[in-house]
């Protein structure tokens, strides 16, 4: 799991070799062990270079590891070990170096990234902490703030910011293994007194307690109930303020209490199951390995209501040609400035141009004639989408795909209503659109691999998480949705207030709380859809059985802001007033 071979005479290169990410697994740590003694053992050796196999530096400890019986050497005396060497090591840098692997990296005496790389000690969103030395090296190298942001957000930095943040010596856009081979030969023999991270001091700011009490307050804001972040900013306090090895029993300590915890198991669930929906399949035996995507350039959206917007919003951000339709002259004008504000808020936060020319408007559905692929965002209104998707299959060229965001509808019956029902599934995303990363993809019995593989490709590449599911009532997150939503209305009726709940939901950890969602989204889309199911009947909304419908209970609540007119954040009116 890591190679050893003796390159440019002198240089022993040790290679880790764990695909597809070289994560530190047991074998790969005995591996690392066995060559770092084989480089330190062997005369002819006089530095050594850290990498990895495929353009990838390493992924980090191995997460499939956790919540297993660990064997092997563990991962803190090996990077010890690595930097108490007396030959110098140098880590090239390829691809990702994260957690455990950024680790790895800070136990060498220097490191070399290709420009591309990224780097970070994610641990944070696995809830854990940088228990291989991270939160006791990294303030030591970079100072206390620095450490502080990258610890307790997992965000991953280029290679630019790391070189500019002092992680990184060097930063190549050549062969990084050669520039670290070079790189290692320049520094044979010299000295490592002032190399080894763990004898650095902590540069720290005077008055260590009032910074740390404004992060952690800050901190405990944001994780909204999340403990990992916490035990980061104390695990980086423990760096700021006792020597190294006291720091490192914190931090061991600190990692103790997240390593079995709930939250942490919950997250690597999460990390894997994202992973694991992109193996999808149909009953027809189709599969995500054996289907094509067909590649989209040009897309277009029907409708620029709320969901429409972000839609469009989130297709121009991925780079793709937009044509947005709206044919209600108010609405079109409305949109167009929501759109294009949109577009410059994202792009203030991420430090870009807002891609404002990507979308093209009309309020004439011709204009998407030669897309590659059309997503429906038109009001919940089975017969209006029927019209719309007759229109669509007579307009668009051959070979288009069409796409329906409901929420709730049949997409079976709207793709019989085209002429190639096989190009049709449903693309269905959650408000707001370009923020959500939830993406279903809803495939029909007669949606077409091919148009399932393309849907779910070009949710990737717009940075959701493309689940593929049945054609059912409400597909999975609305069906899960549901009963969310139901008990929220029953507090309501049983004294709570819509700002107590949302207040309960954030501070257990939601974004949002479940009315605001509500409010955002737009409360007369499940009107229409209790309407649709006989819920919602004139005179119902009142009288002795006006809590029991179907047979089932029933809050009649939202019925009744709807009737005012309350239909969210777009009407001003809600749960709350906007
Ligand atoms: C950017 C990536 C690396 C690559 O992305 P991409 O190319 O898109 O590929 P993916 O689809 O994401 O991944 C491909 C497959 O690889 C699998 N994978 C990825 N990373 C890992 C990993 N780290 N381990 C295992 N498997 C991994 C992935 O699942 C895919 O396979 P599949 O499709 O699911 O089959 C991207 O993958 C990425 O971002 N990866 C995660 C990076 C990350 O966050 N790394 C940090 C890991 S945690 C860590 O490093 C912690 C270190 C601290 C030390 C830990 C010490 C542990 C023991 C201490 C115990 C002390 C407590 C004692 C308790 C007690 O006393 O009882």
């Amino acid at each position: 799991m890591a190679q050893f071979a003796r390159v440019s005479r002198s240089v022993g290169l040790i290679t880790l070799q764990n695909p597809p990410v070289n994560a530190l697994s047991a074998l790969a740590r005995q591996g690392i062990v066995d060559a770092v003694k084989r480089a330190l053992s062997d005369p002819k050796v006089k530095s050594v270079v850290i990498c990895g196999q495929n353009g990838i530096f390493c992924g980090g400890a191995d997460i499939k590891e956790f919540g297993t019986n660990i064997t092997g050497p563990p991962l803190v005396p090996m990077i010890h070990a690595i930097e108490a060497s007396n030959k110098p090591v140098v880590a090239a840098i390829e691809g990702s170096a994260f957690g455990g692997g950024l680790e790895l990296a800070l136990g060498c005496h220097y490191r070399v990234a290709h420009s591309k790389a990224k780097l970070g000690l994610t641990e944070v969103t696995l809830g854990l902490l940088p228990a291989a030395g991270g939160t006791q090296r990294l303030p030591r190298l970079i100072g206390v703030p620095a450490a502080l942001n990258l610890i307790t957000t997992g965000r991953h930095v280029t290679a630019a910011e790391a070189l500019q943040l002092g992680i990184v010596d060097q930063v190549t856009d050549h062969n990084t293994v050669d520039e670290a081979v070079k790189f290692a030969l320049s520094v044979a023999g010299k000295s490592l007194d002032a190399r080894r991270i763990s004898t650095y001091p902590c540069p720290c700011p005077s008055d260590v307690d009032a910074l740390f009490e404004e992060v952690m307050q800050k901190v405990r804001q944001s994780a909204r109930g999340a403990i990992a972040p916490i035990a980061c900013v104390q695990a980086v306090r423990a760096a700021a303020t006792l020597p190294y090895s006291q720091g490192m029993e914190r931090e061991q300590e600190l990692m103790a209490t997240l390593f079995t915890s709930g939250q942490a198991r919950a997250l690597q669930y999460c990390f894997f199951a994202q992973r694991a929906v992109g193996r999808w399949s149909m009953p027809s035996g189709a599969r995500w390995d054996t289907s094509k995507p067909r590649s989209i350039h040009k897309a277009a959206v029907i409708g620029l209501g709320t969901m429409g917007r972000g839609i469009a919003v989130a297709l121009a951000q991925t780079g793709l040609s937009v044509v947005a339709v709206e044919t209600q002259e108010k609405q079109f004008m409305e949109a167009k400035k929501m759109v294009s504000g949109m577009m410059e808020r994202g792009a203030k936060r991420h430090g870009t141009a807002p891609p404002l020319d990507k979308i093209t408007y009309s309020q004439n559905i011709q204009a998407v004639a030669d897309v590659d692929l059309v997503i429906e965002a038109v009001f919940e209104d089975m017969a209006l989408k029927e019209k719309v998707f007759q229109q669509l299959s007579t307009i668009c060229k051959q070979g288009t795909f069409l796409c329906t965001n409901t929420s709730a509808l049949d997409v079976d019956h709207l793709a019989s209503q085209t002429r190639n029902p096989e190009l049709v599934v449903g693309m269905h995303f959650f408000a707001p659109a370009h923020v959500m990363k939830l993406l279903e993809v809803v495939y029909g019995p007669r949606s077409s691999p091919q148009a399932v593989a393309t849907a779910m490709q070009l949710g990737k590449k717009m940075g959701k998480v493309s689940v593929a599911v049945g054609n059912c009532r409400g597909f999975v997150g609305n069906r899960m949705l549901k009963p969310y939503l139901e008990q929220a209305l029953f507090l309501l009726e049983e004294g709570a207030t819509p700002e107590l709940v949302d207040g309960a939901l954030e501070e257990f950890g939601f974004a949002l709380g479940v009315f605001k969602m509500s409010d955002l989204s737009g409360l007369d889309v499940g009107w229409k859809v209790r309407k649709g199911d006989g819920l919602v009947e004139p005179g119902l909304a009142s009288g002795p059985s006006a809590r029991i419908r179907q047979g089932r209970r029933y809050s009649p609540l939202g019925d009744l802001l709807c009737e005012q007119g309350r239909f969210g954040q777009k009407t001003g009116q809600g749960w709350y007033r906007y």
